[in-house]
């Protein structure tokens, strides 16, 4: 029997893991990728079929095709494939959707829809991939005006079968959505660590909360610097908001407002708590 083909274009952590899924479940996986070592180990650990070389030799062939580069590497990469592949679905894991999916608009690409798994780790490439990453995961799809229905019914089932939790949503509320919830997180995170400095002493004593809360400043900073500069204007009013809110806390202990001070943890506790019992 001939089993439908899925090309993916960048075998990371994401593109490693929606291939280990994908070929679990029957489907043959060709890949692409800078970096040929991973897709010869892909292909030594029986999970790739083929190894394609250089995108602009892209056969019309595939059912679905992944893209799963950095953010700011994704568009020049949809243009070529775009291209080349006419009959499958294109679609991205890219963790900001508005840019994609207006160059998707601008240049017709009827056969793209643009997509973001909200599951990963800090960890980076091939290696650190696992085919159970996305099950029970939300999965974000943000379909514009020009794809067709039957396009979009046929890429929810495939993620669907694979565990997700598919939401279709506006590109441009995603982008809103994701910066609170990551893309300022991140930063956050990333400038918590920077406050040590690399000072000796404070990293030998670094315990579990500050490596809780940092865990995600592990990732990889070419991700995180596509992130942010291709999500710049909405991170920059985020970040506004929360140099605001730090001020109203050094407010509220300049004045010794008791009251203010244990209502900033109180409220995070209540959120918080709900989040993690909601997610159980
Ligand atoms: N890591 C996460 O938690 C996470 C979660 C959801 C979505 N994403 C998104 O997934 C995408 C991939 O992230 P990742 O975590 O898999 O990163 P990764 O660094 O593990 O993998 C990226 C892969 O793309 C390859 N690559 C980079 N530029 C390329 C190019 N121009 N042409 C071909 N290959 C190229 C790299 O060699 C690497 O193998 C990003 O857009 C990211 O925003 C990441
Ligand atoms: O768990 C992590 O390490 C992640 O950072 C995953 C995470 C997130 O911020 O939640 C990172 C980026 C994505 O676009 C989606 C998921």
């Amino acid at each position: 029997m001939v089993r439908e083909r899925i090309l993916i274009a960048g075998l990371g952590l994401i593109g490693g893991s929606l291939a280990k899924a994908f070929n679990k479940c029957g489907y043959e996986i060709h890949a692409y990728d800078v970096n040929k070592t991973a897709v010869e180990k892909a292909i030594y650990e029986g999970i790739v079929k083929e190894k394609i070389e250089n995108l602009d030799e892209t056969e019309d062939e595939y059912a679905f095709t992944f893209i799963c580069v950095p953010v700011l590497e994704s568009i020049p990469i949809l243009g070529k494939l775009a291209s080349k592949i006419k009959n499958g679905i294109i679609t991205d894991v890219g963790s900001t959707k508005t840019q994609i999916c207006k160059y998707s608009i601008e240049h017709k690409i009827k056969n793209f829809i643009g997509g973001h798994p909200m599951a990963g780790t800090e960890k980076i490439g091939y290696e650190h991939s696992f085919d159970a990453l996305f099950n029970g995961a939300y999965y974000f799809i943000t379909p514009t005006e020009i794809n067709r229905k039957e396009d979009i019914e046929k890429l929810k089932k495939l993620l669907q079968s694979i565990g997700c939790k598919v939401e279709e949503i506006d590109f441009e509320l995603h982008d809103k959505i994701t910066a609170v919830i990551s893309h300022l997180p991140h930063v956050v995170s990333a400038g918590l660590v920077n406050m040590l400095n690399s000072s000796e002493i404070y990293c030998k004593f670094a315990g579990g909360g500050f490596k809780d809360i940092t865990r995600i400043s592990s990732s990889s900073p070419k991700m995180w610097a596509d992130i942010s500069v291709s999500n710049k204007n909405t991170l920059l009013e985020l970040i506004e908001s929360y140099i605001e809110l730090l001020k109203n806390f050094k407010l509220s202990l300049q004045n010794q407002n008791y009251n203010e001070i244990y209502s900033y943890f109180e409220k995070a506790k209540l959120i918080r708590d709900k989040i993690v019992s909601d997610g159980k």
